[in-house]
């Protein structure tokens, strides 16, 4: 509630229009029963048709302006819930973007995405009904329990005899529907990752013909959905007519009573009418009120769901007011760095790594799958902090930089050529929002891709699907790579990013690099030695430890694992 309380309160001219129109609504509702008393008990009784007619007119104006009202609350709490909702998501999207691979980890893509579009549109339907109905209700209540004592006193006792059963009942419906709706957001969160992983593996779905096991994962839990839906349904369900069961009660008594009052003479048709009409709209208030309490656990849990992205702190702690230039550019130390993943504190996937690396230098990675080749890399532009030790740049820490300042000096390519729709352009635009003509045509040179890029219609305006979907692998890499040259920074970092490209373009593509690279440290990251073989430093990694250092002749004599690695891949020749 405070979350809500505290989006709401940000537009506070629309909620004191929101209360005035309240408010002027109710007057009017409220106003209504008494004049046609005063026209039935006065105007009809007495025959006075020009009092009927004045009062009749009255009404239609009260009517009118009371149309009017609703319809400018309508429109206010509209415009205001999709305020709300706009400002919440820009909330959870600027948390999100500060918090490291870590709070991803832990809270999940699939996760956030649910919470930023279901969660929050839950939270909008819920204050939407309470900005309507939450303060029109108790008030309307209120006043028609007052109308009610003043009308008749006797026959009030009926309706305060029903109210403590519909409360009891509103309360126990909330206890009951709140652990319900926790299920519920869990499962959607659940279905929402299989879709995702699903839709994006769609090939290789396809490809190992797992279309049945995928199907029966799928129809699972969205079983599961169903049955945590049926359940609040259900709920909510037998709780509406109960309601209307107790509320057509008290409404009987009443007429019952009324009736008797009437012929005895102790009670005048008109007052029983407006007392009727009282009596609905205090009913039908608490029922409408009731609705929007009901609603409440349901959007308290997603409240708490987007409370909960918006209160995680990033284990990255940015440093503003960090250091944005130094002396030296390029320089990479790593000093008895060991890092574990959080969560797994005891058992660290690097240990103890040191080295150094300078500008014009070639410094690769290699090591089986799993030794840590990735992570290790990670640690350069602060995706991961270090559990032990300094990964320093330039000679400052990684930690004492401004986040922005650091990251600008690295060009990272990773593993998985991820690219974005929109435009070839658009995607190396990433890399230097500024880019000349020159620098498109230069990055992509570089990188191999001029001649796939003349090949597409549209040149550097062709468009690429979701994910990239419409190119190759080796094009997507060759793409990656020109994002990363584009903005010609002082450090590279390829995490196996010639994977996928063939022997030749892979030779070509380093050649030039290293030509283009005279004044920038690059760091690879590599399956094949043929990829690092020409390096000055490979660092060979086995599972998270440093077992060999140095270039690939000295490697081949001293480290046995190097040595496996290359007579695995390599001819006896190039072994010689
Ligand atoms: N986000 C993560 N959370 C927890 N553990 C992780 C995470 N990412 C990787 N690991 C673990 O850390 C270890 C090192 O993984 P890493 O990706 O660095 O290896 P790699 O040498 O790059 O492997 P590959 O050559 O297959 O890419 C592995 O045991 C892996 O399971």
């Amino acid at each position: 509630m405070k979350l809500m309380w505290e989006y709401a309160v940000r537009q506070k001219k629309l909620l004191v229009l929101n209360f005035f129109c309240v408010f002027g609504f109710i007057i009017i509702e409220l106003g209504l029963p008494t004049l046609l008393a005063k026209m039935i008990d006065v105007g009809v009784r007495n025959k006075d048709w020009q009092y009927v007619k004045t009062m009749g007119i009255w009404m239609i104006v009260i009517t009118i302006i009371g149309v009017l009202m609703n319809i400018m609350l309508t429109f206010v709490g509209a415009k205001m819930n999709n305020r709300i909702i706009v400002s919440m998501r820009d909330d959870m999207f600027e948390s999100m973007q500060h918090f490291s691979h870590h709070e991803y980890d832990q809270l999940g893509v699939s996760s956030l995405i649910t919470r930023t579009t279901n969660d929050a549109y839950q939270v909008m339907m819920f204050l939407g009904m309470l900005l309507r109905l939450g303060f029109m209700t108790p008030m309307m209540f209120m006043a028609s329990l007052y109308m009610i004592m003043r009308e008749s006193v006797s026959l009030s006792m009926f309706v305060f005899l029903g109210i403590p059963f519909l409360l009891a009942g509103v309360i126990l419906l909330a206890k009951l529907s709140e652990p319900l709706s926790k299920k519920q957001q869990h499962n959607l969160d659940k279905l929402n990752m299989i879709l995702r992983e699903n839709l994006s593996g769609l090939r290789v779905i396809r490809a190992f013909v797992n279309e049945k096991f995928e199907e029966g994962r799928f129809k699972n839990v969205n079983e599961n959905y169903e049955k945590s839906s049926t359940k609040l349904f259900k709920l909510v369900a037998t709780a509406q007519p109960a309601f209307y069961f107790l509320f057509n009660i008290i409404m009987v008594l009443i007429i019952w009573f009324g009736a008797k009052q009437i012929e005895l003479g102790s009670l005048e048709l008109g007052k029983l009418l407006s007392f009727i009409e009282y009596v609905f709209h205090a009913l039908f208030s608490f029922m409408l009120f009731a609705s929007v309490f009901m609603m409440y656990p349901r959007a308290a849990v997603s409240a708490g769901r987007i409370q909960e992205v918006l209160d995680t702190k990033s284990s990255i702690q940015e440093n503003p007011e960090g250091i944005t230039q130094t002396e030296t550019n390029g320089v990479i130390e790593f000093k008895n760095v060991t890092f574990a993943y959080p969560g797994a504190a005891e058992s660290p996937v690097i240990r103890n790594v040191s080295f150094e690396a300078r500008p014009g230098e070639t410094v690769a990675f290699i090591g089986s799958t799993g030794s840590g080749k990735s992570t290790l890399i990670q640690l350069i532009p602060r995706f991961y902090d270090v559990s032990e030790g300094e990964v320093l740049i330039d000679g400052v820490n990684v930690k004492d930089y401004n986040l922005s300042a650091l990251r600008e000096k690295i060009g990272y390519i990773p593993q998985k050529a991820l690219l974005f729709t929109g435009t070839i352009r658009d995607n190396l635009r990433f890399g230097k929002s500024d880019a000349t003509e020159e620098d498109f045509a230069y990055a992509i040179d570089v990188a191999q891709g001029t001649e796939f890029i003349s090949q597409k219609k549209l040149g550097l305006d062709e468009p690429l699907s979701e994910g990239g979907s419409n190119f190759s692998g080796g094009q997507k890499q060759r793409l990656a790579i020109a994002r990363a040259i584009i903005r010609r920074p002082a450090i590279y970092v390829f995490d196996d990013s010639f994977s996928a490209l063939d022997y030749k373009t892979d030779a070509t593509l380093r050649k030039r690099l290293k030509k283009e690279t005279t004044e920038s440290t690059v760091l690879i990251v590599a399956q094949r030695v043929s990829t690092i073989m020409q390096a000055d430093k490979i660092i060979v990694l086995n599972e998270g430890d440093v077992v060999g250092m140095g270039t690939h002749r000295e490697l081949l004599k001293t480290c046995d694992i190097y040595y496996d690695i290359a007579s695995s891949q390599l001819s006896k020749e190039e072994l010689a």
